[in-house]
Formats: structure tokens, sequence, C-alpha cells
């Protein structure tokens, strides 16, 4: 089986690691320390972590100073997410020394930032594409945001390195990641895709691995290793290749 790349979610609300039921406010499960979890997930041997500002994303708030204190333990590489929409934002999730950041808002609001800093930061740029049939959801997935086809296509024309794809009806419930969705996204795109929502299974997890001869090339996992429906050892191995 082809490697796959396995990024374990510490997703932040109010100071606290939660998950939340299809990205909803109000939704959350918490589970602590997001640094002890964070930690844990390293420690287990994840080679990426998958860190996400909820509050940043609801525009609820912030956990600026925490990410930055998680993200600065971390000697793994560190994939940023949350309300990162303007040059502040942008340069503050930087300056914690993540490996990459995803847009997503400001991917459907404001187009010509977003093709800037492609431009200026390559690979550091992923753009999040989260989604409810084939609508694009922004502003912490509460509204529409156009086609994901052709978001995909200006995207692509302006050099994005990469996708996160998610499908919120899967998001954090632990029924399975949308293989149509992935396979469908990775056939109208040569840029790599991290799939995102809804693993609960290691089966889950050699079933995205399966596509990654089509072009995804990892797969964030939250609710899962939380809820302890395996460990982050165990799923390393699965998808170890
Ligand atoms: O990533 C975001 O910006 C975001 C915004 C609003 C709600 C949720 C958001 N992210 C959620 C995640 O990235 C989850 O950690 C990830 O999809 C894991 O899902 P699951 O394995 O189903 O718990």
């Amino acid at each position: 089986m082809p490697k796959l790349e396995l990024l374990p979610a510490v997703d932040v609300r109010d100071g606290q690691a939660v998950r939340l039921v299809h990205g909803e406010s109000g939704s959350e499960t918490s589970y602590g320390s997001p640094l002890e979890a964070a930690l844990a997930w390293q420690r287990a041997g994840a080679e990426w972590l998958h860190l996400v500002d909820l509050d940043a994303a609801f525009g609820t708030g912030d956990n600026r100073a925490l990410i930055a204190e998680v993200a600065g333990a971390m000697d793994i590489k560190v994939e940023l997410s949350g309300g990162i929409r303007d040059d502040a934002s942008l340069a503050a999730a930087l300056a914690t020394g993540c490996r990459r950041v995803n847009l997503g808002t400001a991917a459907l609001e404001t187009p010509e930032w977003v093709a800037k800093v492609i431009a200026e930061h390559g690979d550091q740029i992923a753009v999040g594409l989260d989604v409810r049939g084939t609508t694009l959801r922004g502003r912490g997935w509460t509204r529409d945001g156009g086609d994901l086809y052709e978001t995909l296509e200006r995207l692509d024309s302006e050099g994005c390195a990469r996708y996160v794809v998610t499908d919120i009806a899967k998001d954090g419930t632990l029924q399975g990641p949308n293989l149509e969705l992935l396979k469908n996204v990775c056939a109208a795109t040569d840029k790599p895709v991290v799939a995102s929502g809804g693993v609960s299974s290691l089966d889950d997890l050699r079933a995205i691995a399966s596509l990654v001869p089509d072009g995804v090339e990892g797969a964030i996992v939250g609710k899962a290793l939380y809820a302890k429906a395996f460990t982050l050892e165990e799923a390393l191995q699965v998808v170890s290749g």
C-alpha cells in the first residue's frame, strides 16, 4: 500500500482541545489541554500536526498565543488553520514556525489576496476546500462561498500547491470519509489533496490510502483519535506503506 501522511488534529476553542460535529459552533466535546494533546501525538510518532484556531475561524476571538505556544513546542511539521484571512493573521501564523497554513474563507472572499500570497509563499500555502455537496463554505463553515470545481480551477491557475478537502457532513461524525468527493477532486486537479473529516476506523485510513495513486497525499484525523477508536501508533502503522 502506498504511504499516506497522517495529520492528527488539535482543534482549539476557548483554550481547549475540542471536536465539533459538522464543524458547528456549540457542538463541542472538550478534550483538555491542546498542548498535552499535541505532545501526545508527537510522542506517538506523528510527523505532522493539524492545528486549528476555531475561535479565529468563527470570529469569536482567537487563541493566537496558545496556538503559537503549541506550534513552538513541536519538533514535527505543523499545518495551521482557522481565521487566516489577511496580512496580519498570515504573518502571525507563519511566525509560529509552522510548515504551512490553510486558507479557507479568504480563498472565497478575497481571491486577489490569496493569489498574491500563493505567489509569495508557494507551498507554505494550502487552501481548505470545505464543502456541503459541491458548495464551498466559509466563515467557520457558516456561509456559502461558491462552487467547488470553479474555485478549484481558479486556484489551480494561480498555482495553489495543495488542497485540504473536507466534507462538512462527515466532519466530527465518525461516519467515514467521503471517498467519492476525494476521487472527484483528485480527478479535477494535479495538485496533492489532504483528506479531512469523518475518519472512524483503520479501514477508513486504508481506503484513503488506496487513493494515493489518484493524488491523495494525507489524511487528517481528529475525533477517532480522541474517541480512542484506534491509537495513533496503529494508524501510523497502517499508513506507513
Ligand atoms: O479548519 C478549519 O478552519 C475549521 C473551521 C471551522 C470548523 C472546523 C474546522 N476544522 C475542522 C478540522 O480541521 C478537523 O480537525 C478535521 O476535519 C478532523 O475531522 P474528524 O476526523 O472528523 O474529527
